[in-house]
């Protein structure tokens, strides 16, 4: 066990959340275990289990800096944990790539959306769906009207404004039709108009659709997540039910502040 100086400032809790779960779903999902990364001798995430079944709407929150994107990150495949094992419908996946793991079904967005600034819109969606092109559940202009950017299609992608930006994102996330959607911070930056239609796509796609929610607004986590894990210094402070978390005391007097807000304990 690794004894880095974060790590150390809170106690190991093990997850409520079983690996039963993935049994019950036949196999299929995303588990990790025993995950832990470290940047050199710091770690800065260390999980016992994590286990994402079919349909799960799961949301990670905790503090700046609790490796709330670093778990998202080992999950995508963009970095590899120092030790641990992650599997997916049973294959173990610990060392594939971002790139493999999306073809496989796990897309994610960006809390900094990183499209292809260069191409049009339209075309960064049709990179998103580029290993469907001949089997796709949608067009790529379909998924443009679906997140509101119909009219942007020839647009440059790297001159739209962030709200599109982070619309696109999803949208390609979205083209290469996933099974597990990750999002980090989806509504990072929103207006509250951007953040009901975002509440609306995403309330509104399939229920099999597994997702893995970071995400401060408390106000999206309530209408998107049925269950919460609370990260705190890289370890799980608690996780549960997400009206059981929310009415934690503690995870309300650690970290959710002011009533029904998360913003303010990170402002
Ligand atoms: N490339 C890196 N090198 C060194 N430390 C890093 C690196 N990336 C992240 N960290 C550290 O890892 C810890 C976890 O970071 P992470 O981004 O996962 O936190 P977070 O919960 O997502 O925070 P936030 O809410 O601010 O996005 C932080 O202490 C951060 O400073």
């Amino acid at each position: 066990m690794n004894t880095g100086q974060h790590i150390d400032a809170i106690d190991y809790v093990p997850s409520r959340r079983a690996h039963a779960d993935i049994d019950r779903a036949d196999g299929t999902g995303l588990a990790a275990t025993g995950l832990r990364h470290a940047y050199r001798e710091l770690t800065v995430l260390d999980l016992d289990a994590f286990t994402i079944a079919p349909a799960d709407r799961h949301a990670i929150i905790g503090p700046n800096g609790a490796g709330k994107s670093t778990l998202l990150n080992l999950l995508a495949g963009t970095i590899r944990p120092t030790t641990g094992r992650i599997t997916y419908n049973g294959q173990v996946i610990t060392r594939r790539r971002a790139g493999w793991r999306a073809r496989a079904g796990i897309s994610r967005t960006f809390q900094h959306p990183t499209v292809y600034p260069g191409l049009t819109v339209l075309d960064c969606v049709r990179m998103g769906g580029y290993h469907h092109r001949r089997n796709p559940e949608h067009t790529p202009q379909e998924w443009l009207d679906l997140v509101g950017l119909a009219g942007y299609a020839q647009q440059v992608a790297g001159e739209l404004a962030h709200g599109h930006r982070r619309m696109l994102d999803l949208a390609v996330a979205l083209a290469g039709q996933p099974r597990v959607l990750l999002l980090d911070e989806p509504a990072a930056g929103f207006t509250d108009t951007e953040t009901t239609r975002l509440l609306d796509i995403l309330g509104g796609l399939p229920g099999w659709m597994a997702m893995v929610l970071v995400e401060h607004d408390m106000a999206v986590v309530t209408a998107l997540a049925d269950w919460i894990t609370v990260l705190h210094h890289g370890r799980r402070h608690t996780d549960g039910p997400a009206d059981v978390v929310r009415a934690d005391p503690t995870v309300r007097a650690l970290y959710l502040g002011a009533p029904e807000t998360a913003h303010a304990a990170h402002r």
